[in-house]
């Protein structure tokens, strides 16, 4: 197995006046190639600071975060913003709730734009993930004209063209009836496996968790790793 992300004895909290809040505490945590994960737990636990973290977009208080760059593990502790931004175009795909899509544009140019920032063009790849997903023949269409799944959609080709090595994903599927959800997570699984992508997805849903092979709950500021019997909360 290949460890793509290492977060050694981590620990983040926020400050509020005069009180602090710890979130995580000493967490441990190795990420592998390929591998897929539901982050679960209350409401307020810490698994968007988690994945936050993961992605850059949160520092840590203490410990070591290690990130694969280039066939090697990388501290991020001196990492400047060139780095961060580097390492969220080549080795990220994100999809949050909002699509965070972009509104002007047509759906072959939103995935463009992704490919653009990496300095590629589009591929055989890319004809792919539009036909599993359904957009081959809306390329043209404004996204904004498009309904709620088709625009889940768009964001996971978007996610997924650049073949990043890691996808972070909160509730993706939290604007979708049932069905549309359940479609989405079996596109989103297949794809990412053809990819060799990892997955680490926060969801409050039992059922999008059975999609995923791991199980890390976030709790009382640590995680446990594949708990038994845990039934979703929050
Ligand atoms: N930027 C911030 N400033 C201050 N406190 C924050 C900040 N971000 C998160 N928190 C606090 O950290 C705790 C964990 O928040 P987080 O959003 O990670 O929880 P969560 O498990 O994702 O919750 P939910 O399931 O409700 O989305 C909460 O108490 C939250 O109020």
């Amino acid at each position: 197995m290949t460890s793509i992300v290492t977060l050694e004895n981590i620990s983040k909290g926020f400050r509020d006046g005069e009180s602090f809040h710890p979130v995580l505490k000493q967490v441990n945590l190795t990420l592998q190639q390929g591998q897929t994960i539901a982050l679960t737990g209350p409401s307020g636990s810490g698994k968007s600071t988690l994945l936050n973290i993961i992605g850059g977009f949160e520092t840590i208080d203490s410990g070591e975060m290690l990130i694969r760059q280039s066939d090697n593990m990388h501290s991020v502790a001196k990492w400047q913003d060139k780095q961060w931004s580097q390492y969220r175009r080549r080795s990220l795909g994100v999809i949050f709730q909002q699509f965070n899509l972009l509104t002007p544009l047509n759906v072959r140019d939103n995935i463009q734009f992704s490919l653009a920032l990496n300095q590629l063009s589009w591929s055989p790849w890319c004809d792919e993930l539009c036909h599993q997903l359904g957009l081959s023949t809306l390329l043209d269409r404004n996204v904004e004209n498009l309904s709620g799944g088709q625009q889940q959609r768009v964001a996971i080709a978007r996610a997924l063209a650049h073949k990043p090595q890691l996808i972070l994903a909160d509730e993706p599927t939290g604007n979708l009836d049932q069905h549309a959800g359940m479609q989405v997570m079996q596109l989103l699984t297949d794809l990412a496996q053809q990819a060799n992508s990892c997955i680490l997805m926060v969801t409050h849903s039992e059922q999008c968790a059975e999609f995923m092979q791991h199980r890390w709950h976030v709790e009382n500021q640590q995680i446990m790793v594949n708990p038994t019997n845990k039934k979703l909360q929050g």
